[in-house]
C-alpha cells in the first residue's frame, strides 16, 4: 500500500518529470506501452533502443571528448540524466573509465569544481546553516531507506589538500559501480566548514562557504550534529568518512566507532588494500610479514592507517607480540625519521607507539635541524618495504631506490600518493633502477614496465582503496553489521590477496587488475559478511553457505526495470 505522500510522488512522475529523474529515466529505452502510460509518446523520438544501443551511442559521444577532464564532465552530465545508462556504460568499459570518473582525473574535477559546476548532487550541510541541519537532512532522506552515507569535509582531498567541497560523490559512485550498492540508497554528504585554501577564498565563483575553516569545539559540534542525525534516522546505515584532515580523520573514527558502523577509507581502506598487496609480495619473496623492515614515508592519515593495519596483521597472522611488531616499522614525515629526540611538538600523539629510540641512530648523519633523511634511513636499516603516502611526488629518488636495491634482493616499493603526479616514484624509473627486481604497487594507474632483462612486461598493481572499500562497505551493510571490526577488514584483505595474479605467477601483478574490480569487491564482501556473522556482529541469520547467494542477489545492477503503472502511479 502506498501512502498519500508516495502516491503523490508516483503520480507526479509522468512526462517531463520522469525524463528528468535520473533514477527512473530510461530515455529512448522506454518501450511503447510505458511511453503511453507515462505520457511520453510525444516526448520521445519513435524508435525504442536497448540499453546496449544506448551505451554504444554514449560511448561514441564520449570518445569525441579529447581530454580526461572533458570526458569526466560528459559522464557527470550522463549521471545527472540516467543512472542506469551511466553505470551501464561504466561497467562495459571499467578499466578505461574508472580513471576518468575517479583517480586520477577526479583530482582535477574537484580542484575545478566551482568552475565546472552545473548541477548539485547529494547533500550540502554548511556551517552557517547548522540551525536548520535536521530539516535540511530530512528534506532529502525522509521516508528513504538510506544504507550508506559517504561524507567529507574536503580538508585533505587525495594529495591536493584543502578543496572546500568535493570527493564524496565520486566515492559514492564507486560503491555502486564496484560494490553493487543501490544508488538510491546511498547519499553523498558535503560537510562544508569553510576552507583555508586562499585561491578558493579569492575566487568569486567558489560555490562553497567562503570562510576560513572552522576548527575546535565548534567543528566537533557540527560534525556531531550530523552523525547523530545519521544514527537517529538511519541506525543501520554505514557512515563512510573520506579525505578528512590528519587532525580529524582517525580521531573521529576512534570517537564514533563504538556508536555506529563507521568507516574511514583513508585509514582503513588504504590499510586493507596495502595489506593485501604486501601479503602477495611476501608470498613472492617467500618470507613472512613479520620478517619485513618497513619504511613508511609520510605518517599522516594513510601512513598511520597502513602501519597499524600491517602491524595488526603481523600480530594476527604471524603470532607476533604487538611490541615486537611495532619495531618492524620506521615512520618518516616532513621532519625525517620519527625518533625520540624530535619531541612532542613534532610527533603527533598517535604516532607514539612507533617512535624510534635515538641510541639506535648514533653516528647516522643528520641535517642542520638534527633530522635524518630517507637515504640515510634506507642505508642503515636496509628496508625490504618502502611505502609512500607523503604527497611528495618524486621523493623516492634514484639514489634512494638504488640504495634500497643494494640492501635487499626484491625491494617492495609502493608509491601510493595520488594523483599520478604525486607518486613518490614513477614505477618505470624504479623498475629500471632496480634492474626489474622491484615488486611494485601504486596508488594511481601506471602503464606496465619493460623488463630491463627481457621477458614479459611487469604489470604495476593499482593499490587503490577502491579495490576493497566497496566490498568492505557492502559486506557490512548487507549483514546490517553493528560495526566494521578489524577482523572483518583483515578477512576482506586476505580474500583480496587470495585473488592476486602473483600468487600463481610471481612475475605477475601483486593485485588483481581493475578490470576485475567488480568480481573482486564481491568476493571481499562475501568474506566480510562471513566474518561479521562469525563474530556475532551481523543482524541477519544466515548460515555460512547462504552468504554468497545473499551477497550476490542483493547487488544493484544497471539494467532497466519494467515499470507497471496503475492509478497509484509508477511501480
Ligand atoms: N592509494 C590509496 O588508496 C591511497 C589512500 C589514501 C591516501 N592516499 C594518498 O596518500 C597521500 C597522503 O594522504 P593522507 O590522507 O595520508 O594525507 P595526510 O596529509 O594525512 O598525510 C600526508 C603526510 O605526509 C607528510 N609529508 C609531507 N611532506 C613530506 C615529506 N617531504 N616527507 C615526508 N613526509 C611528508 C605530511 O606531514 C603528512 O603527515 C595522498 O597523496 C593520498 O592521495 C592513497
Ligand atoms: O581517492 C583515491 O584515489 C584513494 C584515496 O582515498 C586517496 O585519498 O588518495
Ligand atoms: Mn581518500
Amino acid at each position: 500500500m502506498s501512502t498519500p505522500a508516495t502516491r503523490a510522488l508516483r503520480v507526479a512522475l509522468r512526462g517531463d518529470s520522469i525524463l528528468t529523474h535520473p533514477r527512473f529515466n530510461k530515455g529512448t529505452a522506454f518501450p511503447a506501452h510505458e511511453r503511453k502510460a507515462l505520457g511520453l509518446t510525444g516526448r520521445l523520438p519513435f524508435r525504442a533502443n536497448t540499453l546496449e544501443e544506448q551505451c554504444r551511442r554514449a560511448y561514441d559521444q564520449l570518445i569525441t571528448r579529447d581530454t580526461p577532464i572533458r570526458k569526466n564532465t560528459f559522464l557527470q552530465s550522463l549521471k545527472d540524466q540516467n543512472w542506469t545508462l551511466y553505470y551501464g556504460l561504466l561497467s562495459r568499459h571499467l578499466k578505461e573509465l574508472i580513471p576518468i570518473i575517479y583517480t586520477p582525473t577526479q583530482a582535477d574535477a574537484i580542484a575545478n569544481y566551482s568552475h565546472l559546476f552545473r548541477r548539485s548532487e547529494g547533500m550540502f550541510l554548511t556551517f552557517p546553516n547548522q540551525d536548520t541541519m535536521e530539516e535540511d537532512f530530512l528534506e532529502q532522506t525522509r521516508g528513504r531507506d538510506i544504507q550508506l552515507f559517504v561524507c567529507s569535509d574536503a580538508e585533505a582531498i587525495l594529495g591536493i589538500g584543502d578543496q572546500g567541497v568535493g570527493i564524496a560523490t565520486a566515492k559514492s559512485a564507486i560503491y555502486t559501480l564496484l560494490g553493487g550498492i543501490d544508488p538510491s540508497k546511498a547519499i553523498s554528504v558535503t560537510l562544508d566548514v569553510g576552507t583555508d585554501n586562499e585561491d578558493l577564498l579569492n575566487d568569486d565563483l567558489y560555490v562553497g562557504w567562503p570562510n576560513g575553516r572552522v576548527r575546535g569545539k565548534a567543528y566537533d559540534k557540527f560534525i556531531d550534529k550530523f552523525v547523530q542525525l545519521v544514527r537517529k534516522y538511519h541506525p543501520h546505515s554505514l557512515l563512510h568518512f573520506e579525505d578528512f584532515g590528519v587532525t580529524n580523520a582517525k580521531r573521529l573514527l576512534d570517537y564514533y566507532r563504538d556508536q555506529h558502523a563507521v568507516f574511514n577509507d583513508d585509514v582503513q581502506g588504504t590499510g586493507a588494500v596495502s595489506l593485501a598487496a604486501l601479503l602477495t609480495a611476501v608470498g613472492v619473496t617467500k618470507s613472512r610479514l613479520a620478517d619485513q623492515r618497513i619504511v613508511i614515508y609520510g605518517s599522516g592519515t594513510a601512513g598511520l592507517g597502513i602501519t597499524r593495519q600491517l602491524r595488526d596483521a603481523m600480530v594476527q597472522i604471524d603470532n607476533m607480540s604487538e611490541a615486537d611488531a611495532n619495531k618492524r616499522f620506521y615512520l618518516m614525515d616532513r621532519y625525517g625519521l620519527v625518533r625520540q629526540s624530535l619531541g612532542p611538538s613534532k610527533i603527533r600523539e598517535d604516532l607514539h607507539e612507533f617512535v624510534r629510540p635515538d641510541d639506535e641512530w648514533t653516528g647516522v648523519p643528520t641535517n642542520d635541524k638534527g633530522e635524518i633523511g630517507l637515504f640515510d634511513v634506507v642505508r642503515k636499516i636496509k628496508p625490504t618495504v618502502l611505502v609512500g603516502c607523503s604527497t611528495r611526488g618524486g621523493a623516492f629518488t634514484e639514489k634512494v631506490i638504488r640504495e634500497m636495491a643494494h640492501g635487499t634482493d626484491r625491494p617492495i616499493i609502493f608509491p601510493l600518493s595520488n594523483p599520478s603526479r604525486l607518486a613518490e616514484v614513477d614505477p618505470k624509473d624504479a623498475n629500471n633502477w632496480t634492474d626489474g627486481k622491484a615488486l611494485m604497487a601504486s596508488g594511481s594507474p601506471f602503464p606496465p614496465c619493460k623488463n630491463p632483462r627481457g621477458g614479459k612486461d611487469y604489470i604495476v598493481a593499482e593499490c587503490n582503496n577502491a579495490l576493497i572499500y566497496p566490498g568492505l562497505g557492502y559486506g557490512a551493510m548487507i549483514t546490517q553489521a553493528r560495526s566494521l571490526s578489524d577482523s572483518m577488514i583483515i578477512s576482506g584483505a586476505r580474500r583480496l590477496a587470495s585473488l592476486s595474479p602473483a600468487l600463481k605467477d610471481p612475475d605477475s601483478a601483486l593485485l588483481p587488475d581493475f578490470a576485475e574490480a567488480q568480481h573482486v569487491n564481491t568476493e571481499v564482501a562475501i568474506a566480510v559478511a562471513e566474518q561479521a556473522i562469525e563474530e556475532g556482529l551481523a543482524d541477519v541469520l544466515w548460515k555460512k553457505d547462504e552468504v554468497r547467494e545473499h551477497v550476490v542477489s542483493g547487488m544493484w545492477q544497471p539494467v532497466y526495470a519494467d515499470y507497471t503503472y496503475d492509478q497509484d502511479g509508477l511501480h
